[in-house]
């Protein structure tokens, strides 16, 4: 059975410098998979690059067992793609854009899909409104629209939720689910980490261009060993004591919270004293579970920019 989608030692530099090295990987068609990285990794360059909105300088990528620089026609409509910069066609009404859309791509027009993605995404009362009017939520459900109306086999989301508030994030994430379980299959990418945990079987990660782990999510979170202690400190910390720097601490809430993994045979109580011997008052205390933070900052020695994160 041939993979949703190939990609074989892709490359892709601009002006000399590597966006994407020699990465490899593959989507079993069915999968939600997760393409993770911190800012700058390579996650979008890639997207373009199977989207075919950016040339490959070395390398291929296949849709479906179909070369996505050879069989350009084929693949282009096996494919749908969320950019993640906000674009639209400012001029034009979300229905008319809709319908341009799907004539671009030469599919059979099919009203009941058209009129199942305009109902699961809310866009029914907002038809009519030229898209320079509509809120950042609504043009980004518009452009999740736009990028389903063809019928893809598979649908790439990159970092379809930033900036959008809970409860669209939720239905957003609700929809995914519906149409993957109806046979699409998806890649994303997100910088929400708890999102990608919570929707991906598998979940690749890179960093400066290249694959640096690509595992199943549970797997890759067991990769990350020990205990994780939350501390909540009676006052912010400036910066970490160089005595604690074997526990892999990462400040966050402004260095009102501190967050440690425990390796080893290391009790909380040990470390608890270790702490207060350095003169670090500790209101709270809880253990928590690895999330995909913890496996960033362990392969990759950077944060995620999702606006939490606390310097190191
Ligand atoms: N059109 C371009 N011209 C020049 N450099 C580019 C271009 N597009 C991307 N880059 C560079 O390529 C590298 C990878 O960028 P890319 O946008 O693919 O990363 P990313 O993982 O998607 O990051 P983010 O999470 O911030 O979106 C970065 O160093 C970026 O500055």
């Amino acid at each position: 059975m041939n993979f949703a989608l190939d990609i074989a030692q892709l490359q892709k530099s601009f002006g000399g410098t590597p966006a994407v090295r020699n990465l490899s990987l593959s989507v079993h068609p069915g999968e939600i998979f997760g393409l993770l990285g911190p800012n700058g990794a390579g996650k979008s360059t890639t997207i373009n690059m199977i989207s075919g909105v950016c040339r490959i300088d070395a390398g291929q990528v296949q849709v479906f067992g179909h070369d996505n620089c050879a069989e350009r026609r084929i693949t282009r409509r096996l494919v749908g793609v969320m950019h993640q910069e906000i674009v639209t066609d400012n001029f034009f009404t979300i229905d008319r854009a809709l319908r341009i859309h799907a004539g671009y791509y030469g599919v059979p027009r099919d009203n009941a899909w058209r009129e199942l993605l305009i109902e699961r995404l809310g866009l029914g009362p907002h038809l009519h409104k030229s898209m320079n009017k509509l809120s950042g939520g609504l043009k980004r459900r518009f452009m999740v629209a736009k990028a389903m109306i063809h019928k893809p086999r598979l649908l790439i989301l990159d970092e379809p939720t930033a900036g959008v508030d809970v409860e669209l994030r939720r239905n957003l994430w609700d929809f995914v689910r519906e149409i993957n379980r109806e046979g699409v299959t998806v890649l994303l990418t997100t910088h929400y980490l708890e999102e990608a945990e919570q929707m991906c079987g598998r979940i690749a990660i890179m960093n400066h261009g290249e694959l640096i782990a690509l595992e199943e999510t549970a797997r890759l979170l067991a990769r990350i060993e020990g205990r994780h202690l939350q501390l909540t400190l009676e006052q912010p910390l400036q910066q970490v004591p160089v005595e604690l720097h074997d526990l892999h601490p990462a400040m966050r809430e402004a260095g009102r919270v501190l967050h440690l993994v425990l390796d080893g045979g290391q009790g909380a109580g040990a470390i608890l004293r270790r702490i207060t011997d350095l003169g670090i008052a500790v209101r709270d205390i809880e253990t928590t579970r690895p999330g995909l933070e913890e496996v960033f900052l362990h392969l990759t020695g950077a944060r995620p920019d999702n606006g939490q994160a606390g310097g190191k």
